[in-house]
């Protein structure tokens, strides 16, 4: 039988430190046993391992003699021969002054005693803990280690790290951790397995990789108590809300820059068991300056003027609104334009989901974690370190509770402005925006003029914005009555959505929402950053939190703070397919019993001049924002979303934005209303049963009808 090649490079590892056969095989076996021949843990800096076992062995052998002698002839006088504590001179070799490896990377090492007891049965195994400056090992109230996946990965721990090396740490960790990684406990999560700090980082006043903590649901820090910052423990407020902040004056009302704030959470635990506290303290950078202006392909607040040029760009108030289009989601694959990490998936199903991979998910679980693969570890270790949806990328944090189970949000990217996928064409080239397409002579905040800008003047000849930042009141009621309207719509001689179904049968236009329309100023303008017709554009401001609902609509989107009417909320992002992309994922990933909502950018598609290859639409089950959580409400919503125009006159792609369509208090879950057709059997998918509770419900009205006329026979 050939030899097995990871013997024969161990042998020969062991060679170059003069090491014989001989004496690695015996330890090696020994190893190999003890580790459940995880060979990975074996060549890990380069058979550290093994070397120290084999020096370990060594010394009790070289010690035992002694022993005996000592044992035999009576006490003997250790200072008298210092020798005998010297370790061999191969170890030495292998360390440095500071008695550091030196050939590995500057971990420290602890050496191996082949002979370690294995933790009694529900006990916390030592190395599953971590220790923090102050020494308190951060346990999960006694239950299970917070941060399994070193044990998983039979690495030591930052406390077995900063021990001298005399001991080694038989695998009773990973005892620990393969049950942990059964556990659906929210906290017990080892796919998210941060990378090995050399020891040179491993300071006095080691704080525990926050990466490595899933903060329990409900203990997740419950903003809803509070009127700041979502997520803020200790109360900071990290961005002042533009409604809290008005200026009688009328003058730039929103702040320059965002108040940076570490965020600390405090998780309750304790090294017994109980309730002692465990600091946590990543730092989440909360501020960020306005992105934008940003780069051509990176689509949000990116706008396509019209394909015939910058100045004849026919822009009318009202004009043909979007809507969603129910459409199943799409896994990962190369064409997706996703990132896909199996294992974190297949841990994320396991541990935090609690769903098998392919189980039909329940219709409203957008929230399975089964979902498709998007979620990098990075991600997963982003959001749960700082609770922080958004990973940074908005300016405000974005939080999650879940005060119900288990669960955790799905996986996504989460990305603050739209990115196209692949083919669809969003063209926002400045030579296309003409004069009278925006305000280049205006200065400072164009709002306060009395007379209305360029850009108003493609909002139907006024601002749409107040000076405070909401939405007219006048506006804001037309848009409403407009989208409530059955009459409002217009309906294309060929409808680009039928077209890309591409069945052969192509079904008449199902007609597209008119709507009034909002232009913005922009880069080519001459205001500021700060003017008042410039709101979608800066993105969320206010304090939003991700939380599961009670009533069975999986996840939802609420208010931390008092909204004024007219408020914006929140644009929809995702990618930007065209509807042949959007049906390719379609047809690629068929009802596999989750909804995502695409949403169509139909404005012109009535107009003729969009080809049917060309018309575009939002898709966000594998990037979006916060707004993928939105839950629908029949008819009376809260949120309005209305079509915005940033960077070009044209209403081929333009951003989709929510604006309150009435006050909304802290707490309130935020809905907008879908547009579905409850009736419409020709979906893409099985539609959810709405459980809206509006008592405007259509999807209510259809089951008394069905009622109804099964009664009446
Ligand atoms: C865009 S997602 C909204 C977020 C979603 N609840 C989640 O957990 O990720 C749309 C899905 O949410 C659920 N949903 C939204 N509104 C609902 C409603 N009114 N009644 C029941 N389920 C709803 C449905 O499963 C729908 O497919």
């Amino acid at each position: 039988m050939a030899p097995n090649p990871k013997v024969v490079a161990a042998f020969r590892a062991m060679s170059c430190l003069g090491i014989e056969e001989h004496k690695v095989k015996p330890v090696l076996k020994k190893l190999l046993k003890l580790y459940d021949k995880n060979w990975e843990l074996i060549e890990e800096e380069n058979y550290r391992a093994l070397a120290d076992a084999i020096f370990d062995e060594d010394d009790n052998q070289a010690l035992e003699p002694e022993q005996e002698k000592k044992n035999k002839v009576g006490e003997v006088d250790e200072e008298a021969h210092p020798e005998e504590r010297v370790r061999p001179l191969k170890r030495l070799k292998l360390r440095g002054q500071d008695g550091r490896l030196l050939n590995s990377g500057g971990s420290s090492t602890a050496a191996f005693a082949l002979k370690t007891p294995k933790p009694e049965p529900g006990t916390v195994p030592e190395s599953s803990s971590r220790l923090l400056s102050n020494g308190n090992a951060v346990v999960d109230k006694g239950k299970k280690p917070l941060s399994p996946e070193e044990p998983l990965r039979g690495r030591r721990s930052i406390s077995d790290r900063a021990q001298p090396a005399v001991t080694f740490r038989e695998p009773a960790v990973e005892q620990g951790a393969s049950s942990l990684s059964k556990s659906k406990t929210p906290h017990a999560y080892p796919f998210i397995t941060p990378k090995d700090e050399p020891v040179d980082e491993v300071e006095d006043d080691y704080t525990i990789p926050l990466s490595v903590i899933l903060p329990e649901p409900s203990s997740v820090p419950d903003s809803s108590t509070k009127n700041d910052t979502a997520g803020d423990q200790d109360g900071n407020n990290t961005v002042a809300s533009p409604y809290r902040n008005e200026n009688v004056e009328g003058e730039d009302i929103f702040p320059s820059s965002y108040e940076e704030v570490p965020f600390n959470a405090e998780l309750a635990s304790s090294s017994t068991g109980e309730e002692a506290s465990v600091k946590i303290m990543p730092i989440v950078v909360l501020s960020k300056e306005s992105e934008a202006n940003g780069t051509l392909i990176d689509g949000g607040n990116k706008y396509s003027s019209a394909a015939n040029g910058s100045i004849s760009v026919k822009s009318s108030p009202a004009s043909v609104a979007p809507r969603v289009l129910v459409s199943p989601p799409c896994p990962s694959g190369p064409d997706d334009a996703v990132l896909v990490t199996k294992d974190v998936m297949n841990d994320l199903s396991e541990n935090g989901g609690g769903k098998e991979s392919g189980e039909p998910m329940p219709q409203n679980s957008c929230n399975v974690m089964n979902a498709p693969n998007h979620h990098t570890i990075d991600d997963t270790r982003a959001v749960c370190a700082t609770n922080d949806l958004t990973k940074g990328e908005e300016k405000v944090k974005i939080s999650w509770v879940n005060d119900s189970n288990n669960d955790i949000p799905p996986p996504f990217h989460y990305i603050p402005r739209n990115l196209v996928f692949r083919d669809a064409y969003v063209n926002m080239s400045l030579s296309r925006i003409g004069s009278e397409d925006c305000c280049s002579t205006c200065m400072g905040n164009c709002v306060l003029s009395s007379k209305p800008c360029s850009c108003a003047n493609k909002t139907g000849g006024d601002f749409a914005y107040t000076a405070q930042g909401v939405l007219k009141e006048a506006f804001l009621e037309e848009c409403i009555a407009i989208s409530r309207d059955p009459q409002n719509h217009s309906y294309c001689t060929e409808c680009p959505l039928e077209i890309s179904k591409n069945d052969g049968c192509l079904e008449p236009c199902k007609g597209h929402l008119k709507r009034k329309f909002i232009k913005e100023c922009w880069s080519k303008c001459g205001c500021g950053k700060y003017c008042g017709n410039r709101i979608v554009q800066r993105g969320i401001t206010c304090n939003l939190q991700v939380f599961l609902t009670s009533n069975g609509k999986g996840w939802g989107l609420r208010t931390l703070e008092d909204l004024p009417k007219g408020a914006f909320v929140c644009e929809f992002v995702g990618e930007i397919l065209t509807v042949e992309e959007l049906h390719e994922r379609n047809l690629k990933y068929p009802k596999n019993g989750k909804h995502t909502f695409p949403i169509l950018l139909e404005a012109e598609w009535d107009s003729g001049v969009v080809k049917d290859n060309q018309a575009l639409c939002l898709y966000a089950a594998s990037y979006g924002n916060a707004a993928r959580f939105i839950n629908h409400r029949c008819l009376d919503a809260n949120l309005i979303e209305i079509p915005v125009e940033v960077e070009g006159p044209s209403h081929h792609y333009y951003h989709f934005a929510f604006f309150t369509s009435r006050k909304i208090a802290a707490q309130e879950e935020l809905t907008w209303d879908y547009g579905i057709d409850f009736d419409d059997d020709d979906q893409s998918v099985e539609l959810f049963r709405c459980k809206c509770g509006s008592k405007f419900c259509r999807n209510m009205k259809r089951s008394n009808r069905s009622i109804r006329s099964s009664v009446t026979g």
